[in-house]
């Protein structure tokens, strides 16, 4: 009870106080398997052409073409090329070699028969009908060339871009790596769920919830459940961890009473305590702890949703190098009237419908109220300096998902 007052500052400038203090991780050589929604940090160069070498796009015969012209004909079959076969015979004139999909076309065949126009024969095929010089010939290089740059720095690596990544050689890709959050709550009315809760005792939900955001964020969790407001367990707690994060995410115990651990704690060690204004969300923390960047979030449980949602998911995502950190911002019309507190940004619960342009609020404006919560798929924004708007105005609205 002895820190300085809080200062109130705007949403925006408790943001990019946020973001500056996260920073960007290092770059690293991550397996492609770890790479998925991260951002590619260097152009990719295929060394190779995709295709790789002329093959068949279907199951057939490889042929001349001039040979099948006067179809119906019929060849002798000189031999298979499946899929993956490596030491090629050359076709020889009036021949023909089986080939299947994705097989490398031999050196004196300029088309494919698909085994549709044939009998199916394996010694000698009959051919029903004959094909254009290049048919089914899938080309080198036709899809990519090489040297050609495939992803560009920034690109953010999806399904497609790390198969087309595998697809030109490259075991690993450099990107900014995941940051390490460690999420600490506090409280001592907290109570692990799945034991009894005596009255006067609630269960642990802000950790749960605070880990699944972080994993949703692109980021890596240690989720350490949760200390009593107690100075000592809370360093303890703290302490042991601190070495191996890129950043400590705290709830509860940041407010105006007496057992306020984590400001107790961390106020006058490099934490700053703010009051931010918005609703949920007002009482936060932001600084370095031992060199270690801290944010330290309200307990309230939206409001501990709301606050990560509006200050640390885009930081972890800016610290992984996205060019747009933060959540799309739709446009919709309130199917119902919102009060806001004036002076506030005010981030209520809603339920969007993207084909009406609508959206409903769900739930009030109160920040314990988790039910409400978790039937919304979006925020609606409500501006700082509107104190009420009607059914039908136009509001901002970030969705949710995933
Ligand atoms: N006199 C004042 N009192 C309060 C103010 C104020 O300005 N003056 N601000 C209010 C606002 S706004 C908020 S938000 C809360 C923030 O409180 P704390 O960050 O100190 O959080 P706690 O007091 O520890 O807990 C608040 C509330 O949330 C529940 N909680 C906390 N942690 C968890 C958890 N891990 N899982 C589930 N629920 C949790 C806790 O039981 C309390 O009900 O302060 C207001 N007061
Ligand atoms: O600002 Mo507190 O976060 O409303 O409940
Ligand atoms: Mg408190």
């Amino acid at each position: 009870m002895a820190n300085p007052a809080p200062r109130m500052i705007g949403v925006d400038e408790h943001l990019a106080a946020v973001v500056e203090l996260v920073g960007v991780t290092p770059v690293a050589e991550l397996p492609l398997a770890d790479c998925l929604g991260l951002v590619l940090a260097r152009d990719l160069v295929s060394a190779i052409a995709l295709p790789p070498f002329d093959n068949s796009a279907m199951d057939g015969y490889a042929v001349r073409a001039a040979d099948v012209a006067d179809a119906p004909v019929e060849l002798p079959v000189a031999g298979d090329i499946p899929a993956g076969r490596v030491d090629l015979p050359e076709l020889a004139h009036g021949t023909a070699l089986r080939i299947m999909t994705g097989a490398p076309v031999p050196p004196g065949a300029d088309a494919v028969v698909q085994v549709e126009l044939t009998d199916g024969g394996t010694e000698r095929v009959l051919v029903h009908g004959d094909v254009p010089e290049g048919a089914h010939i899938r080309r080198a290089g036709e899809d990519v060339r090489p040297g050609s740059v495939v992803l560009r720095a920034g690109a953010e690596l999806g399904a497609a871009q790390l198969g087309l990544a595998a697809a030109v050689g490259a075991a690993v890709l450099p990107v900014r790596r995941r940051p390490r959050v460690l999420v600490l709550s506090t409280g001592s009315e907290l109570v692990e769920p799945g034991t009894p809760l005596l009255h006067g005792q609630i269960y642990e939900s802000n950790g749960v919830m605070l880990a699944a955001a972080v994993t949703a964020a692109g980021a890596l969790p240690t989720l350490l459940r949760f200390v009593p407001d107690d100075v000592a367990a809370f360093h303890a707690a703290l302490d042991e961890h601190l070495s191996t994060v890129d950043l400590v995410l705290t709830s509860g115990g940041v407010s105006a009473g007496a057992y306020e651990v984590v400001k107790d704690a961390l106020a006058g060690n490099g934490v700053e305590f703010r009051k931010v204004a918005m609703q949920p969300g007002m009482p936060q923390g932001a600084g370095r702890y031992r060199g270690v960047p801290v944010v330290t979030l309200p307990g309230n449980p939206v409001s501990a949703q709301v606050s990560f949602e509006v200050f640390v998911r885009p930081a972890l995502r800016a610290a992984m190098g996205h060019r747009s950190p933060g959540r799309p911002r739709l446009s919709a019309r309130l199917t119902e009237p919102v009060r806001s507190p004036a002076g506030r940004r005010q981030f209520r619960r809603g339920v969007h419908d993207p084909v009406a342009g609508t959206v409903s609020p769900v739930g009030g404006p109160g920040s314990h109220l988790l039910g409400a919560l978790a039937l919304a798929d979006c925020l609606i924004e409500v501006p700082e300096p509107l104190a009420e708007l009607a059914a039908g105005d136009l509001v901002t609205v970030l969705p949710l998902a995933p």
